[in-house]
């Protein structure tokens, strides 16, 4: 295949990037990696480990989630090599991949085009001892389950603020739901009678529709829609599996923030610099470091 075609220079220059741009960022292949705050540094060890765990070279369609984390995961991608991705595409769940993939230079492609992705790699607000989570943060909830869904091996990446027993113990803020606008009112009022508080325990707000920042009225998804977020008690958040059926036969809800049975695995970046893996059988593994340059693109070259 020829070589890889760069980003278009008008998408450089007229669209920020919608995370903020971290040093890390911008060297991916530089050796030693820079330093980051504990957070970030987090973030970029678990996405390193899980894509080196899970994406070798007979993967070709890829699918890339949404989230503060998943840039680190295109830049580990990107250091594979041009060799390793020469013959790859990659599916986005959101606008905001979809600028990553293209700013990356690396082939970008539609579900439509590939209903079905080897690996789909994202991050999540939260994961429970049995690898649900809550998704949808970012709002790309609707998109990211269908490219989880599409993916033969659908992976989570996070930091060790979301590594959880029991969901909405440190995500307060709520399930994130998409729901048809025309249909706002009645799913909140279909919420509340669900279960879902209008103001939680500590006086702040608990069930709301999510308004925008920096634009009057309520975010509008990337499928133009609105989202509402949607807090329940812990008894119901036991269940997420039963809480998601439940919400999801609600008139209008498109799609719900519950992402139950889906993950193979899920990547924890600690702040002493492990990577924790919790996967799908049960087992536990702990990487105590994880290398600045992935061995893939040793192979590849
Ligand atoms: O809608 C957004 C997505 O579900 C994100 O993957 C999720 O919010 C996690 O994002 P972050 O990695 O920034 O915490």
């Amino acid at each position: 295949m020829a070589a890889l075609p760069g980003p278009p220079s008008f998408l450089a220059k007229f669209i920020p990037p919608s995370q903020p741009t971290t040093p890390g960022r911008q060297l991916p292949t530089s050796i030693p990696l820079p330093v980051l705050p504990a957070v970030e540094a987090a973030k970029r060890l678990a996405a390193f480990a899980a894509v080196d765990q899970n994406i070798g070279l007979e993967h070709k369609i890829i699918g890339v989630g949404s989230g503060s984390t998943v840039p680190y995961v295109v830049d580990r991608i990107v250091a594979q090599g041009p060799a390793a991705n020469s013959d790859r595409v990659f599916v986005p769940t959101s606008f905001q991949s979809k600028e990553l993939i293209i700013k990356a230079g690396l082939v970008l492609g539609d579900v439509d085009q590939y209903p079905r992705l080897d690996v789909t790699i994202d991050g999540a607000d939260e994961v429970d001892d049995e690898l649900n989570s809550i998704k949808g943060g970012g709002a790309c909830q609707l998109r990211e389950k269908v490219l989880a869904e599409a993916a033969d091996t659908w992976i989570i990446v996070a930091d060790y603020r979301k590594n959880s027993k029991v969901l909405g113990t440190t995500w307060k803020k709520g399930i994130p739901i998409e729901v048809v606008p025309f249909a706002y009112a009645t799913v909140l009022r279909d919420l509340a009678k669900a279960g879902a508080p209008e103001i939680l325990p500590d006086g702040t707000p608990g069930l709301t529709l999510r308004m925008g920042k920096m634009k009057a009225g309520p975010v509008i998804t990337d499928n133009g829609n609105f989202v509402i977020d949607a807090p329940f008690p812990v008894e119901m958040m036991k269940d997420p599996a039963g809480l998601l059926r439940r919400i999801k036969m609600m008139t209008g809800v498109v799609e719900v923030g519950l992402f139950c049975d889906m993950a193979k695995a899920a990547y924890f970046g600690n702040e002493d610099g492990s990577v924790q893996i919790r996967r799908v059988d049960g087992s536990v593994e702990t990487l105590s470091s994880v290398p600045d340059t992935p061995v893939l693109a040793q192979q590849a070259a």
